[in-house]
């Protein structure tokens, strides 16, 4: 596997990635010689970021061999996911890791702007001793209006209440609990925020409704001498419409870590003595840096091993401890979905999900994804991968329909699909056993206690004698090991299924043989 590092990563996260086996090249002058990147993207299957290289639809179009988009950092706003989910590209980043950093760096740029420090520096190392221009503002007693109550948010919120501040918040999107939480007023509007609000520092993702949020309409109506901080990204306060607020004396200072355009050294932002500028520095710490680099590191080996991770940015959202916990569902589930293609040939119309017993208490839409997994993997091999499954689903015309009762049957826990086809319905369903130990308990209306291994053959015959033998001795002859034999039926005399986990691939040949005895009425190999 090649992955290209086009951005600055820890030293941590370099081995970590050459440790796992991989080919690692570093090149940070791709990150702005697009020409280039688009050139050579299509040897390597992963990529690792930050903010400044561009993950677009064309790049898309030339990284033909490309799994992974590994973001060294937060925001995902210079990737796009669309692109990515489409072709199964899995895009992982790293939320937690520099949200301290960008947490204290915000609080930084509010307090060395409302005390014009970087001002007052410039000033006294060009040898000039005055102290007249600089009077700053006290924040204890002041109002902090957060716009964006998350992780960062949460964080500055805390910290400045230690200043003796009162923090006030806008986010529709989050509980009452949450702002409880923080001991943080709820503000409904946000044009209520900027009215109340002595200081507003943003921190949302820039999606199509913050972009300019804070904008002309919002200065008109915040107190005069409102100080201001960006710190998450450009444009969520209009750049345009800061200069002219500046300008007219309505805002009093701005601290800024991130603009529109970046890298810049034009912006009109630049000219003004009450901004202050840091060219995007939120998360340039040793710890944020070290931290971003090997959790990316691990994100990105993962996810090219083919499982779920984390943080990935296009696929459920997972805690550690809840794909720890999902991890045998997760391959139960795909095994369950494999055997359809490979026993049955119908079209799908319906795949129905039933998840019952303790399973149901779970996060199962990941669980659902390596069932849709499993069922295409056998007629699209690596063309379907978690990220792009229920698209798959969706594209084929097929629904997928989830339910849960957490009613005990005869298993602690049971994983059961129905695939819905014009003709007929196909079941099968799982459980675990202990922690960890898969069984397949029923397909068809059969029931087994089977542990999926690679090669299994699954036979419908007749109930009669000597069929079991007549199996045995054809493999026998073509070298192929039984591990394990299973014989299920429901009613004496009439159909049984047979279910042979076998130690070794076995020849079209000893199948055609086996598919032609009398009293078998059908055999798979079945390759879970
Ligand atoms: N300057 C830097 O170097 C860094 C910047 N960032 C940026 O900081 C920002 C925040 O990051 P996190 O706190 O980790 O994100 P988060 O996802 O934890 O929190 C964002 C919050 O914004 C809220 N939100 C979304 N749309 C909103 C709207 N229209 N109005 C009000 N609230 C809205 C969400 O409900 C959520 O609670 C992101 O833009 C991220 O890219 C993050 C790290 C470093
Ligand atoms: O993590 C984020 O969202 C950031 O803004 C940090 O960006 P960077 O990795 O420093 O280019």
């Amino acid at each position: 596997m090649k992955v290209l590092v086009t951005e600055k990563i820890a030293e941590k996260g370099i081995e970590a990635l050459k440790n796992s086996g991989m080919e690692i090249d570093v090149d940070i002058q791709l990150s702005v010689d697009r020409e280039r990147l688009l050139d050579i993207i299509k040897n390597y299957d992963a990529i690792v970021v930050r903010s400044v290289t561009k993950i677009d639809e064309e790049f898309y179009q030339h990284a033909t061999n490309l799994k992974v988009v590994g973001r060294a950092g937060n925001g995902v706003d210079n990737i796009n996911m669309e692109g990515a989910t489409n072709r199964g590209i899995i895009v992982v980043n790293t939320p937690e890791a520099n949200t301290v950093s960008a947490a204290e760096h915000t609080i930084g740029l509010l307090i060395a702007s409302c005390r014009n420090i970087p001002q007052a520096n410039s000033f006294i190392k060009n040898r000039n001793w005055d102290r007249s221009g600089f009077k700053g503002t006290e924040l204890q007693g002041k109002t902090l209006g957060i716009v964006g109550l998350g992780r960062i948010g949460s964080l500055v919120a805390t910290r400045m209440q230690a200043f003796g501040m009162r923090v006030i918040a806008y986010d529709p999107y989050i509980t009452d609990e949450r702002f409880s939480k923080f001991s943080v007023e709820k503000i409904k509007k946000l044009g209520d925020l900027v009215k109340k609000s002595d200081f507003i520092s943003v921190h949302t993702p820039k999606t199509e409704e913050t972009f300019g949020m804070i904008g002309e309409e919002e200065f008109k109506t915040a107190k005069k001498g409102v100080r201001v901080v960006n710190c998450a990204r450009g444009g969520i306060i209009d750049e345009d419409a800061l200069v002219k607020a500046i300008r007219e004396g309505i805002v009093a200072s701005a601290g800024i870590d991130v603009l529109v355009n970046e890298p810049n050294t034009t912006s009109p932002l630049l000219d003004l003595d009450n901004v202050i500028i840091t060219p995007h520095l939120g998360a340039d710490t040793v710890e944020a840096q070290n931290n971003v680099g090997v959790t990316i590191a691990q994100e990105v080996i993962s996810a090219l091993k083919g499982g779920m991770v984390p943080n990935a940015v296009n696929l459920p959202t997972l805690q550690h401890q809840e794909l720890e916990a999902l991890k045998s569902y997760l391959q139960l589930g795909e095994v369950l979905g494999k055997l359809y293609h490979q026993l049955e040939k119908k079209p799908i119309e319906k795949i129905e999900v039933i998840y019952s017993g303790t399973v149901a208490d779970m996060e199962t839409s990941a669980v659902t994804l390596a069932i849709l997994k499993g069922v295409f993997e056998p007629i699209l091999k690596e063309r379907v991968n978690y990220v792009n499954a229920r698209l798959t689903a969706k594209n084929r015309g097929i629904s997928v329909v989830e339910s849960k009762q957490t009613v005990n049957g005869d298993y602690m826990n049971k994983v059961r699909i129905n695939i819905i086809t014009k003709e007929k319905t196909f079941t099968a369903a799982g459980t675990i056993f202990g922690k960890k130990d898969a069984r397949i308990v029923e397909v068809n209306g059969f029931e087994f206690d089977a542990t999926p291994t690679p090669y299994v053959l699954v036979a419908n015959n007749t109930d009669k004698p000597g069929m079991i033998g007549q199996i045995g001795t054809l493999l026998g002859a073509s070298k192929v090991n039984i591990a394990t034999m299973q014989v299920s039926r429901n009613v004496k005399g009439q159909e049984a299924m047979m279910f042979l986990t076998v130690d070794s691939e076995v020849d079209k040949e000893t199948l055609n043989m086996i598919g032609n005895v009398e009293g078998i009425l059908k055999i798979n190999l079945v390759k879970l």
